[in-house]
């Protein structure tokens, strides 16, 4: 079947030069149609799965569904591999720990290096060139390689944890005293304050710069305080409050860009109205960030070379390689020595900001599951006060907090029940076997985490939640299938050298604030019989979590 380039359309064209425009457009449907199916049908390694209609791809049999839904409804129609295609990309869906095993492989010569190819709708949102940059998205090894190193690193500065446990706790002091101002009978939506907390957190490590967006929600929390607020003071915390909106917009649109080719992003007019929405705002956010980045170079440029320089992610990505480096541990391969562009440190700096994000989402997810499991949060308040003792204003060290087992247990449970990240993408840069056939280097494929961690194979009982599956597994025979699997059909941090970099100071800020709310106060889902408001695009969600925040009774 030939492949229709302009010459031929022209001459098409020229044919029907006495035909109506409507004619034409027929003629040249009919065209792309044909094509569109014998591509289809002559697919190589054809796998079930939805039937495609050209343009849209499967994009519409999408429609109604969250996504998280939509792939799961698709794996018990097609089974444990099957195959969508969204954006005019083929992707394989794989729901098999044996299928995936070679996507995680801890070592640079894994044939899976990378996630995603950069799309054409990527490129859009992402305003990024042909291979990406920074560290999530990118598709050059060594260009990612180089990006990596900086956040490893940052993560292994000498008393990195401590300092997370103590601005954690200072953070959190601070977020206690508004709630207790608020009071005990007021509803709270506890994203929102979560949303800030992480935000807070992330900013500061990434930044150096205290944005204060707890003081700044709380503010718009009580009239009287606002209105007593100059000019000024309003301006900046209405400044803070879009800046945290505009990330969570920014993580809503992701999936638009995955979905739907530009054709129907330019033309259809719902899908238009978003999409517009959706890049005005990334212009805000992407100008936001490029002017924070700006400010400390020019900051950086009028410090004296004598003077130290503070540490933080920003100020080590805008020195590397230049005489002013503060990073301690230096590369020897000398394509590792440049130093980095504005695009690099930008999407460091942009990817930590949504990491940040997901934090917020898995604290909630917690809290909503301890909120309708009173057993687990008793069990977990036990181990709480064993760990950290009955004195309430004990600081929380790092000991303690790898002495939380029961605390991680839940954590992991939680995710294996509700997760976040339910499918995680993979491309190969080598040709590979995957369920006994051979795929073509830069084919996409997801490892659908949400049906492996529910499958009954692997996880006994699957449907119940219960955190003893991931607690002293090695001690008890209750979860057999467990102690054999857990290795290959869990995740909540991806795996391989794309391992999320985030999740050490993730899990001590998680389990931080879950042990300095559960020993103190009780969190009371406002209506238990309500769904959990989630929704679900590359990431699940949570909306939002309205909740009662009391006092803890001895
Ligand atoms: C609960 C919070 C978080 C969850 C559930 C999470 C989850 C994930 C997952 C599943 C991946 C993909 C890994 C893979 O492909 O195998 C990832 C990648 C990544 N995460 Fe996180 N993450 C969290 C927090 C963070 C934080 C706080 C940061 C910032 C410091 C961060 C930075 C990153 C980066 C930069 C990548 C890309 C890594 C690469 O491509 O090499 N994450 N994360």
């Amino acid at each position: 079947m030939p492949t229709f380039n302009i010459n031929m359309i022209f001459t098409i064209i020229s044919l029907f030069v006495n035909y109506s425009v409507f004619s034409l457009l027929i003629v040249i449907t009919v065209i792309y149609v044909t094509q569109y199916y014998y591509r289809y049908f002559t697919r190589p390694n054809p796998l079930p799965g939805p039937f495609p209609l050209p343009i849209l791809g499967n994009a519409h049999q999408r429609i109604g569904f969250e996504h998280i839904d939509w792939l799961m409804s698709l794996y018990k129609k097609y089974g444990d591999m099957y195959e969508i295609n969204l954006a005019g990309e083929r992707v394989i869906i794989l729901s098999r720990p044996d299928l995936i095993e070679n996507m995680n492989v801890p070592s640079s010569k894994t044939k899976y290096p990378i996630r995603n190819l950069i799309t054409e709708g990527t490129m859009e949102y992402m305003k990024y060139g042909a291979s990406g940059s920074g560290i999530s998205r990118n598709t050059d090894y060594k260009s990612w390689k180089y990006n990596r190193q900086f956040v490893s690193q940052a993560m292994m500065t000498p008393n990195f944890n401590d300092k997370i446990i103590t601005r954690t706790i200072e953070l959190w002091r601070e977020m206690e005293s508004y709630w207790n101002i608020i009071g005990e009978n007021k509803e709270l939506d506890l994203k929102k304050w979560m949303s800030r907390f992480t935000n807070e957190i992330i900013f500061e490590v990434s930044t150096g710069v205290k944005n204060n967006s707890v003081a700044s929600y709380y503010s718009t929390l009580i009239p009287e305080n606002y209105a007593s607020l100059n000019k000024k003071e309003k301006e900046k915390i209405e400044e803070t409050e879009k800046f945290i909106q505009s990330l969570e917009i920014f993580d809503k649109g992701l999936i638009y860009f995955f979905m739907f080719n530009k054709l129907i992003r330019r033309y259809v007019p719902f899908i238009r109205g978003q999409i517009n929405n959706f890049l005005k705002n990334r212009d805000y956010l992407f100008d936001k960030i490029y002017n924070i980045i700006k400010e400390r170079r020019v900051e950086i440029e009028s410090t004296p070379l004598d003077q130290p320089l503070r540490y933080d992610m920003l100020t080590s990505y805008l020195t590397a390689n230049t005489p002013r480096d503060i990073n301690v541990t230096k590369h020897a391969d000398i394509e590792l020595l440049r130093p980095m562009t504005d695009g690099d440190v930008f999407d460091n700096i942009f990817d930590s900001l949504l990491g940040g994000g997901t934090m917020s989402n898995l604290i909630c997810f917690v809290i909503y599951y301890l909120g309708t499991y009173p057993e687990v949060k008793q069990r977990l308040r036990q181990e709480i006060e064993m760990v950290l003792g009955k004195d309430l204003t004990k600081p929380i060290t790092a000991k303690d907090l790898d002495e939380l087992q029961y605390c991680d247990a839940v954590i992991k449970e939680v995710h294996r029940h509700h997760p976040i990240s339910f499918s995680i993408p993979r491309v190969n840069l080598e040709k590979d076997e995957v369920g006994g056939i051979n795929w073509p280097e830069k084919t996409s494929f997801q490892m659908h985490y949400g049906a492996i961690m529910k499958n009954k194979n692997y996880w006994t009982d699957p449907e119940k939640f219960d955190p003893d599956r991931f607690y002293k597994v090695e001690e008890s025979d209750k979860y057999l299938l467990e102690k054999q699997h857990i290795k290959d059909s869990f995740t909540i941090w991806g795996g391989g050298i794309r391992i999320c970099p985030g999740r050490k100071l993730a899990m001590i800020v998680l389990k931080c604030l879950v042990s300095l709310i559960y020993r103190k106060y009780d969190i009371e889902i406002a209506d238990v019989n309500e769904p959990f408001k989630c929704r679900s695009g590359l990431l699940r969600v949570c909306k939002e979590l309205i909740v009662k925040i009391k006092p803890r009774i001895y």
